[in-house]
């Protein structure tokens, strides 16, 4: 057994296998991808919800910010405007968030990759946002088109990002880990041998 908090238990599980665990019901659009395909992270979210163009909010939600939150912005796809560039990104990571995942784009990608703090967002743009006062944190939002409440689990790597509910994480948590194993298991009966490759293709075929 271990110590260490459950959110921290899912670092070392692959997305996909964490995916297969739910049934692919709770991973973020595909087009949420991490800025360089090394960074993996794994922690609680703090929620952020912003209206198109103004990312205020992402400044509460730095204030707020424990070290280890994950900050997940629901930008509701806004690839306009920047709810972070190098200045937002290089505070959030001095504060010890563990990652940001958004629904929309962050500006100064050059800069933001020198950080090495890991952002998973739809694109890049140049232009700021405005900071006009309005935006929520810590509510349910619905980011990539999944619906995230405060303090579920968010897991991302080279894959994707998939958000886990807190109060089914032991059980994910369980079946992520027999999903290694098995997929483990799979890998090792076939190895590189085409006679057990064959057999594995023809009980597959039969089930179709
Ligand atoms: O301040 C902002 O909203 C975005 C920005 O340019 C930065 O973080 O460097």
């Amino acid at each position: 057994m271990t110590n260490k908090p459950i959110s921290e238990q899912f670092k070392s599980i692959p997305t996909t296998a964490i995916s297969d665990a739910m049934k692919g019901m709770n991973n973020l659009d595909p087009s949420i991808k991490p800025l360089k395909d090394t960074y993996k992270i794994s922690g609680r979210a703090l929620t952020v919800k912003m209206p198109i163009g103004d990312n205020y909010s992402v400044m509460k939600a730095l204030d707020a910010a424990e070290p280890g939150d994950i900050i997940v912005i629901d930008a509701k796809g806004d690839l306009s405007r920047a709810v972070a560039g190098d200045f937002v990104i290089g505070m959030a990571k001095a504060l010890g968030i563990a990652g940001f995942v958004v629904d929309g784009a962050i500006r100064d990608l050059e800069a933001c990759k020198a950080l090495d703090f890991p952002i998973f967002c739809k694109g890049t743009t140049i232009a700021a946002g405005n900071k006009a006062g309005q935006g929520e944190i810590n509510t349910a939002i619905s980011c990539g088109g999944v619906s995230i409440q405060p303090g579920d689990i968010i897991v991302g790597d080279c894959d994707g990002v998939t958000a886990i509910p807190f109060a089914s994480a032991e059980d994910v948590l369980a079946g992520s880990l027999e999903k290694l194993q098995k997929d483990d298991q799979r890998a090792a009966s076939v190895s590189e041998d085409i006679a057990a490759i064959k057999k594995h293709l023809k009980e597959q075929l039969a089930k179709g």
